[in-house]
């Protein structure tokens, strides 16, 4: 039996802040430019890779910064504090073609079509699986976009395999943004202070015939080409940049500093985040006790083992509550979206099977769902003994099923 009606809990708070779409959401001409790109890109992969084979590192820092701001400078010191022990992918090495060297030198952007394809090949490669660091992008609104709908595809294709025997080939991305920040005069200076670095090495090389040679940039060189590299940066990058904050993990770094302290800013910001707030001491005798995403990363890995542990071992339960939760609790949580909220009561038997109970909280939480179970055990007064005055009572059982779920916006990464 199901109580619907009685089920369903209503908080008039939820109801009152029942979210209307948006009447004109915006229609940004780069969003759309972005999708196109992505797709073509994608379907590329697809294409040449097959699906089963896009696999993707786990953990990407995405440097970005002013030229200037120290990027190379710090890739390696970021890779040792992050334990990444892949190369790093600059992107402006990736890009190597004639026209695109030429783009280059006159400090303008390479479009993003090329970057982006590049890229996604690039990080295809099989020895980045754990992560590695990314120094040159995202550098447009497009490409910002762009990177969002790369994180989208690699948690459908999470999705797609996490029942499969490839799934540990598929995990959980995590992206962080780690912006290197310094002000316009200093990424000028420091750019003709790497125009003047790289010509002594070269001689030394020259002269020695011990070394490689470090690429010289014409920009390196002219004041005003490195004052425009910068205004590029400003007006077409910093924006989309912080644009992203919302949704990875985001580190803005004061680099306008001596090395060692913009290495101390680094470790602090890419340590867990109240080392900022709390004393040292206290943050020490903290650590030992394991991050939240940890915990949820390992428990979502134990899931899929669960889950897939029903349907060898018990399949025609795991069937079961699949059709009890299609048909007799999904018309009730369709009608209740909005409050992200309905309890539903039930006496069908098959829940007095315990691992009944087990699979249908592990299918919830499998589908964005959280769910929890109660039991009510009711007497029922059945019939009344008129010779010795006893109630006869029959025992009924409930079990209330309650789901909460949301459809606010979601942390990515
Ligand atoms: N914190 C710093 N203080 C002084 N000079 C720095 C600092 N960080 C980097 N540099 C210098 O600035 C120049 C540009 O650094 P680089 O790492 O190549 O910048 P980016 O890769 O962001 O363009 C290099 O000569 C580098 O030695």
């Amino acid at each position: 039996m199901l109580d619907q009606a009685a089920g369903v809990v209503w908080s008039s708070g939820l109801m009152s802040s029942e979210q209307k779409p948006a009447a004109n959401p915006p229609q940004d001409l780069e969003i759309k430019d972005a999708q196109l790109i992505f797709n073509r890109v994608w379907r590329g992969l697809e294409n040449e890779f097959g699906r089963e084979n896009l696999q993707f590192p786990k953990e990407l820092i995405l440097l970005g910064g002013a030229p200037g701001s120290g990027k190379g400078t710090n890739t390696n010191f970021i890779r040792k504090v992050r334990g990444i022990t892949a190369e790093p992918i600059v992107i402006s090495e990736l890009l190597d073609s004639p026209e695109a060297r030429k783009i280059k030198e006159e400090g303008g952007m390479v479009g993003d079509e090329e970057v982006l394809r590049l890229l996604l090949f690039r990080l295809l490669r099989s020895n980045i699986r754990d992560g590695t660091v990314l120094d040159g992008f995202p550098r447009t609104k497009v490409q910002v976009e762009c990177l969002k709908l790369f994180y989208d595809q690699m948690i459908s294709l999470r999705r797609e395999f996490s029942n499969t025997p490839t799934a540990h080939l598929f995990r959980q991305p995590t992206f962080h943004i780690m912006v290197l920040f310094v002000d316009e005069a200093e990424s000028i200076e420091r750019q003709l202070k790497r125009g003047r670095e790289s010509i002594a090495h070269n001689k030394e090389v020259r002269e020695s015939g011990i070394g490689e040679l470090w690429e010289e940039r014409k920009t390196d060189f002219d004041p005003e080409l490195a004052r425009n590299r910068y205004r590029t940066f400003k007006e077409k990058t910093y924006d989309a940049l912080v644009s992203l904050k919302q949704i990875f993990h985001y580190h803005f770094i004061n680099a306008q500093a001596p090395i060692e302290v913009v290495q101390q800013n680094i470790i602090r910001e890419l340590d867990y985040q109240s080392s900022l707030e709390l004393d040292p001491r206290t943050y020490d005798s903290l650590r030992a006790i394991p991050l939240a995403e940890d915990i949820v990363q390992r428990a979502r890995q134990e899931l899929v083992k669960r889950l897939d542990g029903y349907q060898v071992e018990h399949p025609e339960l795991l069937k079961a509550v699949v059709d009890f939760i299609q048909e007799k609790t999904m018309p009730i949580i369709k009608r209740y979206a909005v409050s992200g909220r309905a309890t539903i009561n039930t006496e069908d038997p098959l829940f007095d099977q315990p691992i009944a109970l087990a699979i249908l909280i592990d299918i919830f939480s499998e589908r964005g769902f959280k769910a929890s179970v109660d039991i009510h055990r009711q007497e029922i007064p059945e019939r009344f003994d008129l010779a010795t005055g006893k109630i006869e009572t029959r025992k009924k059982k409930v079990y209330r099923i309650m789901v909460l779920f949301t459809g606010s916006t979601i942390r990515r990464g």
